[in-house]
C-alpha cells in the first residue's frame, strides 16, 4: 500500500533550484529517515509533498483536500514555537481536530496513547509555553502522534531532546512502523538513523543521492560526497553501527 508518492516534483526559491526531480514511493510499514546536510533541502521537500509549498511534480497528499491530507497525514514542523499559553493536554488534543467528533472516547483514548508514549501525564496541566525545549518537543509529537494517521512526517523531530528521549522517540516511531504505519522523519543524527529507520534517503543539493536500506546509503563514499565526512561504519548486532570520525574538503567536482 502506497503511503505518499512524489513523482518528478521539483521548486525554486527565490530563482534558484532546491528541490529537483524527486521520485519517492513510501509504502507502509517503513521508518524513512530524510538525511542530507544543511540546506540539503529537507524541509522543503516534507512542505512540498505536504502540499505547504506549491511544488512542480505531483504529490498524492497535496493533491488532496485539507480536510483528507489532516486525516491521511500529522505533520511535525520543524519550528517549535508554541504561541498560545494553553495546558500540555490541550495542546496535544489539538491533534484531533481533524477527526468528526473530536471530543468524544476514541479522541480522548488517542490523546491519552499519545501522552503517556512521550511521557507527558506528569505535565499535562503544565501551560505549554513555559516547558523546557525539550518537553515541548515531545508535546508536538504527541499532538501528531493522536492525530493516529496512516502517514507520520516529522522535521527533525528528536533535535533538542537528551539521549534517552532521542532513543525513546526512535523506537516509537519504529513501532509505529511495525504496526504497519509509516514515518518519515528528517535526522541529523546518522547513528540513530542507521540504528532505527528501515529506509534511508539521501538529499544532496535538493536531489535524491542514495535511497535504501541503511548500510546501503550510509557508505564511506556517500558520507564523503553528500556530507564532507570519513566515518567509522560496522555491523552491529542489531544493524549498522555508525561514527563520524573528520571532516574532508569539499570538492566541488564530486
Ligand atoms: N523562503 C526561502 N527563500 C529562498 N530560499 C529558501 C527559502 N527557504 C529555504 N530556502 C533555501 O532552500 C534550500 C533548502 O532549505 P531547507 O530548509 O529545505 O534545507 P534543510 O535540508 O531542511 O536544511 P537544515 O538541515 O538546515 O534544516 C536552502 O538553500 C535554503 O537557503
Amino acid at each position: 500500500m502506497t503511503m505518499l508518492e512524489l513523482r518528478n516534483l521539483s521548486l525554486s526559491r527565490a530563482g534558484v533550484p532546491v528541490l529537483g526531480g524527486i521520485d519517492l514511493r513510501l509504502g507502509a510499514g517503513e521508518f524513512v529517515g530524510l538525511l542530507g546536510p544543511n540546506g540539503a533541502g529537507k524541509t522543503t521537500l516534507l512542505r512540498a509533498a505536504l502540499g505547504l509549498l506549491p511544488a512542480q511534480g505531483h504529490s498524492s497528499l497535496a493533491a488532496l483536500s485539507a480536510r483528507e491530507r489532516a486525516r491521511a497525514a500529522a505533520y511535525m514542523p520543524q519550528g517549535r514555537e508554541i504561541a498560545w499559553p494553553m495546558p500540555v493536554e490541550a495542546l496535544v488534543a489539538l491533534g484531533r481536530i481533524a477527526h468528526p467528533h473530536s471530543a468524544g472516547a476514541a479522541d480522548r483514548a488517542a490523546i491519552e496513547r499519545a501522552m503517556t508514549a512521550l511521557h507527558l501525564a506528569p505535565l499535562r496541566h503544565r501551560r505549554a509555553t513555559e516547558l523546557s525545549g525539550g518537553e515541548q518537543a515531545r508535546t508536538l509529537i504527541a499532538r501528531a502522534l493522536a492525530q493516529e494517521t496512516p502517514l507520520l512526517i516529522a522535521d527533525e523531530p528528536i533535535a533538542g531532546l537528551d539521549p534517552a528521549a532521542q532513543i525513546e522517540v526512535m523506537r516509537l516511531f519504529g513501532q509505529i512502523a511495525g504496526q504497519g504505519r509509516t514515518v518519515l522523519a528528517s535526522l541529523h543524527d546518522l547513528g540513530l538513523a542507521a540504528r532505527h529507520c528501515t529506509r534511508l534517503v539521501m538529499l544532496h543539493r535538493g536531489r535524491i543521492a542514495a535511497d535504501g536500506p541503511p548500510e546501503q546509503v550510509l557508505t564511506a563514499e556517500n558520507l564523503a560526497r553528500v556530507f564532507g565526512i570519513t566515518a567509522h561504519l560496522a555491523q552491529g548486532p542489531d544493524g549498522l553501527l555508525f561514527q563520524p570520525l573528520g571532516t574532508i574538503g569539499h570538492d566541488e567536482s564530486l
